[in-house]
């Protein structure tokens, strides 16, 4: 049995919490008895982060990351489960692909990794990938995502809908209508024309999410959407939902925190898919996570090797660290201007991001009887980012040498410490 003493559940009254055979049995004031004892000293606690939207790289770009070192990157940032996104190499297009990166994530034993599948063989958007064996494997399928693509093609991603509505299970599209985006390389406007850039325009990312609502509107199934980065995204969001339409969305810490100004300094770790945006953006993001029209933070975590990232900016790889630093930006950018509370910080980066994953025994209350998966965090402590001191295998930290704060000190998965003080336990 472990006794965790003198926490704040969601920034609340102090209790202690006793945790036995993986579970929440007592939480209370002044509780006693021979377990060991962990001093929460004070801090709040909430519940295990879940991640839908992290890439491990395994198999294919060990050199990257493998499931290991991005599940020890998870728990030091307070995740107790990840998403590992399809877009390995090979491709998580079929049962026997999930069921190792999960059978990976299990041996690991650092966060639940939860594989997704890809929407289509190979992410090319031909033709549908074994959705129903994946779901029906050991790994439990439910997110399908061709991130990295969009599935273009409107009767193929219809009838990925119409396929993910039999298994209970959710599309998560990376909006990008291809045929606007050849090419692009920064957010379209101004500062692109003047840095010699070619732009991703904010409508290659709203055309398809509007086509996608009308789509799952249609059909009556689940729709997710992936990093939305626009206003205009927000504004398509709240229509849709509206109207009824079941459609989820995730927003990323980056685009909750950076604009495309970073752009003019010409270093590729701020190039990432889709592109930093507008301060307006990055406004509209706030208010729509705030307001629940975004429902979920995901990380995007896209760990790329040096080769591949240090260059220029052109031929630079788009992608950006994330699942060490999530819950600092998000304490910056919505805790501390009053925008979430802690309790709106655990809907929208763990209760939220479980239920649509279909996944059990993540995104639970802290009460007695659930699962213990929960993390610890100093909200005041304030430190620099240090990119050599991260535990994921790659070094494309968007924010490294700015002062953030917010320090996760313990994660518990089952009631079993993956992070004490700060650091990994395996
Ligand atoms: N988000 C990114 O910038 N990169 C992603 C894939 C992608 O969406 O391009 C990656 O896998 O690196």
């Amino acid at each position: 049995m472990t006794l965790i003493t003198n926490v704040r559940p969601y920034g609340e009254d102090a209790v202690d919490i006793r945790i036995t055979d993986g579970r929440i049995t007592e939480i209370g004031p002044g509780l006693a008895g021979d377990d060991d004892v962990v001093d929460g000293g004070g801090l709040v606690a909430l519940p295990g982060l879940v991640d839908l939207h992290t890439h491990l790289r395994e198999p294919g770009r060990e050199d990257a990351e493998t499931v290991e070192t991005g599940s020890r990157a998870a728990a030091l940032g307070g995740f107790t489960a990840v998403h590992a996104m399809a877009n390995t190499d090979p491709v998580a297009d079929t049962a026997g692909v999930v069921e190792q990166v999960w059978r990976l994530g299990q041996e690991a034993g650092l966060v639940d990794v939860v594989p997704v599948g890809a929407v289509t063989v190979g992410l090319r958007g031909e033709r549908l990938a074994e959705l129903g064996a994946m779901a029906d494997s050991a790994a439990r399928v439910r997110v399908f995502s061709d991130d990295g693509h969009c599935v273009a093609d409107p009767a193929l991603m219809r009838r990925a809908l119409e396929y993910v509505k039999a298994l209970d299970g959710v599309v998560a599209q990376h909006a990008e209508e291809p045929r606007l985006t050849v090419g692009a390389q920064m957010n379209e406007g101004d500062r692109s024309a003047r840095l010699g850039l070619a732009g991703w325009p904010a409508a290659a990312e709203e055309a398809v999410i509007a086509r996608d609502v009308l789509l799952a509107g249609h059909v009556g199934a689940r729709l997710h959407v992936c990093h939305v980065s626009t206003a205009g995204s927000v504004d398509i969001l709240r229509w849709a939902k509206s109207r009824g339409v079941q459609v989820t969305a995730e927003v990323t810490p980056h685009h909750l925190l950076l604009t495309d100004e970073c752009a003019e300094t010409y270093d590729p770790v701020f190039k990432v898919n889709p592109p930093l945006r507008s301060d307006a953006d990055v406004q509209a993001l706030r208010a729509g996570l705030a307001d629940g029209t975004i429902d979920a933070v995901a990380t995007d975590h896209a760990p790329h090797a040096v080769e591949d990232k240090e260059s220029e900016w052109a031929s630079a790889r788009p992608g950006m660290l994330g699942l060490e630093q999530a819950l600092s930006i998000v304490v910056q950018t919505m805790v501390e201007p009053g925008l979430l509370d802690w309790r709106g910080v655990a809907d929208r980066m763990s209760v939220r991001p479980a239920a649509i994953g279909r996944l059990a025994g993540h995104g639970r209350p802290l009460a007695v009887g659930e699962p213990a998966n929960l993390l610890l965090l100093d909200p005041t402590h304030r430190a620099t980012v240090d990119p050599a001191a991260l535990a994921s295998r790659s070094r494309n930290s968007p924010y490294a040498g700015r002062e953030l704060p917010g320090r996760v000190v313990a994660t518990f998965l089952r009631g079993t410490a993956t992070v004490l003080d700060g650091k990994a336990q395996k």
